[in-house]
């Protein structure tokens, strides 16, 4: 049995975007209003400087700022996790020992990017930031941008320690996900990366997910966990494949981060544009956008009008 409470992260995981100014520098105050938006939707918890949240893009410092103003608002009611993913282990272990300092409920990281590394030097650097604090440790599998291909040998040693409470796989194979959930163990979380698959990966032994178009429809990945958790498989699927048409077409913009910030901006959330070389949704585009916040806000009032049994 490990010695932290593992609920609190499972289910429905925002991974949240950035809020910027019309300068372009890290907005707080937007920052906060967006997590006040999400708190209510009744997600688990948010996931702050990841691949939606553009940490890669940011200053360590300007990492810190986002946190920060998480953690302010609403660290009291969901779980914080802060990606804490860099280039260089010094960063990384910087990050970790603030996003302690500040409150967050875990921290959680990407191998080092940049370099071709050896699986000695990944865990090295991972065992850097698992040993800089006394914070639960969620390794961040995304090997199609970061190269990295986590072994089941690896994943085992890492999960073997205490603070090493869980994977977020962004890989599309839910067997290696099956596989990575087996090698852990009963006491290891994996949480579902690709959005597209969540239904395909709590299927399949994922204990939840963290996702970057949750932060669009919140509602409607809540949906799609009831209705899993009932045994509602055909409900279920018949909410995956909605927002899988969702998703399709928030990936037919100039970029699927852009696209959703153009729709938080619309419902009163402006978190300015991504970073470069992120694109933003240009004026032409906003019509499209337009329509498409308008269904996505008509499937989440279905959604919330169905009667649970
Ligand atoms: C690279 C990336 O952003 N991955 C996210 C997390 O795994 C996903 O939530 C995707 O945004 C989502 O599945 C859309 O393809
Ligand atoms: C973790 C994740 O889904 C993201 O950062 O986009």
């Amino acid at each position: 049995m490990r010695t932290y409470d593992l609920e609190r992260f499972k289910g429905i995981t925002i991974a949240m975007y950035s809020s910027y100014n019309e300068a372009g520098d890290v907005d707080q105050e937007a920052a906060r209003q967006l997590a006040r938006y999400y708190a209510k939707s009744g997600v688990k918890g948010l996931y702050v400087g990841g691949s939606s949240g553009e940490g890669m893009l940011q200053s360590v410092e300007e990492r810190k700022q986002m946190l920060e103003a998480v953690v302010a608002e609403v660290g009291q009611e969901l779980t914080i996790i802060a990606h804490v993913g860099a280039a260089a282990t010094h960063d990384s272990v910087e990050l970790a020992r603030h996003a302690e300092a500040v409150g967050a409920h875990a921290v959680s990281a990407v191998p080092a990017i940049y370099y071709r590394l050896s699986p000695q030097s990944v865990e090295t650097h991972w065992q850097e930031i698992v040993d800089s604090t006394d914070l639960p440790f969620i390794i961040y599998h995304i090997p199609q941008t970061t190269g990295f291909q986590l072994s089941k040998s690896l994943l085992v040693k890492m999960a073997e320690q205490d603070k090493v409470i869980g994977v977020k796989i962004s890989a599309e194979s839910t067997f290696e996900l099956q596989q990575f959930k087996a090698a852990g163990g009963k006491d290891f979380l994996v949480l579902n990366g690709p959005d597209e698959q969540y239904l395909a990966g709590r299927s399949i032994g994922a204990d939840g997910g963290i996702g970057g178009t949750y932060g669009v429809m919140p509602e409607l990945f809540l949906k799609i966990e009831s209705c899993y958790v009932q045994g509602q498989m055909a409900e279920a699927q018949k909410w995956q494949f909605i927002v899988n048409e969702l998703i399709v077409e928030l990936l037919s913009f100039p970029s699927l981060y852009g696209a959703c910030k153009a729709i938080l901006k619309l419902r009163g959330y402006d978190t300015g544009e991504p970073r470069l070389p992120l694109l933003p949704i240009p004026a032409a585009e906003l019509k499209r956008v337009e329509e498409l916040n308008q269904r996505i806000l008509s499937y989440i009032s279905q959604a919330e009008g169905v009667v649970q049994e």
